[in-house]
């Protein structure tokens, strides 16, 4: 399983080019998981986020009268001071990390070839070495205000406060294995996308399949056999964890 990091700036056009991507592949073997969804989940009320949050910025702060996180209130906050925004994500990132690890498993699992896991801070938390391939989705400064102002409904200031509170675009695009340019229409963008995918997985792919025919025999690649490694690892702790739970219930009757 190839494991892509998909990251970009804010409002660079990282889910669009994500969708994208994932419909590219006709057999469905592709699957995405997307850390700003996960970042959602966990801040949900009852989820493992959501007391944590509210015990460090305050009910009184960022509460909506349905006691649901205000996440623009939250945003306008953190974007503005670096110190509550480390704060905000030395609760949020272990468990981000932690679920994207649980579905890394279970796409796995269910034999997928490519996951495109869309990382917003990828480089900025160093998480580089997880993936076998990183791209950075990349526009123009001016039109990320432009898009973040007309489709998310920020103000200027809003969106030059997140801009900012980010590793710059130019560094990102150093870094990064792959950069599809996302400055022009959404034709241009497929354009540069099929591109990607035509010369990094297609490609591959191919390849494989022309080495197999040759041996007649199974191929494992080394990054898939290490990945075969680090499940089965994590498979066993967890039913060694099961077993030590079941153990301590029984010890009650
Ligand atoms: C601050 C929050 C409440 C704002 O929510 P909101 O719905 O307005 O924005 P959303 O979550 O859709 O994020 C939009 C974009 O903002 C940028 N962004 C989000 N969090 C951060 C951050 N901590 N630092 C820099 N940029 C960020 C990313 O580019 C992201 O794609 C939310 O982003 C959050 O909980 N962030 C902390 C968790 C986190 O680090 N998420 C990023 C995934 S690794
Ligand atoms: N090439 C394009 N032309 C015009 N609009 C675009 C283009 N690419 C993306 N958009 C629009 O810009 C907005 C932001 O795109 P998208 O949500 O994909 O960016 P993102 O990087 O994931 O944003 P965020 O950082 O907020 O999660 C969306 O409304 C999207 O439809």
């Amino acid at each position: 399983m190839k494991i892509i990091g998909l990251t970009g700036g804010i409002g660079t056009g990282k889910s669009t080019v994500c969708e994208l991507l994932i419909k590219l592949d006709p057999n469905k073997k592709v699957r995405k998981i997307d850390l700003d969804k996960i970042a959602h989940q966990i801040s949900q009320i009852g989820e493992k986020g959501y007391q944590a949050i509210v015990k460090e910025f305050g009910k009184e702060d960022i509460l909506l009268p349905n006691k649901e996180i205000n996440r623009k209130k939250l945003g306008e906050i953190i974007f503005q001071d670096p110190q509550k925004k480390r704060k905000l994500e030395k609760i949020t990132h272990p468990k981000i990390i932690f679920q994207m690890i649980w579905e890394l498993i279970i796409a796995c699992l269910n034999g997928c070839e490519v996951v495109v896991v869309e990382v917003p801070l990828l480089f900025e938390a160093k998480m580089e070495k997880i993936f076998h391939q990183t791209i950075v989705v990349y526009s123009e400064e001016e039109t990320q205000v432009e898009r973040l102002i007309k489709n998310r409904g920020m103000t200027e200031k809003e969106a030059r406060d997140r801009i900012k509170s980010q590793m710059s675009l130019k560094e990102k695009c150093k870094r990064a294995d792959w950069i599809i340019d996302n400055s022009g229409n959404f034709d241009e963008m497929k354009k540069n996308c099929l591109e990607y995918w035509k010369i990094n997985i297609t490609k591959e792919k191919t390849n494989q399949t022309k080495q197999q025919l040759k041996k007649h025999k199974k191929i494992i690649p080394p990054d898939v056999f290490i990945n075969r490694f680090i499940l089965i690892t994590i498979l066993i702790l967890l039913l060694f964890l099961i077993f030590k739970f079941l153990k301590f219930i029984f010890s009650f009757f």
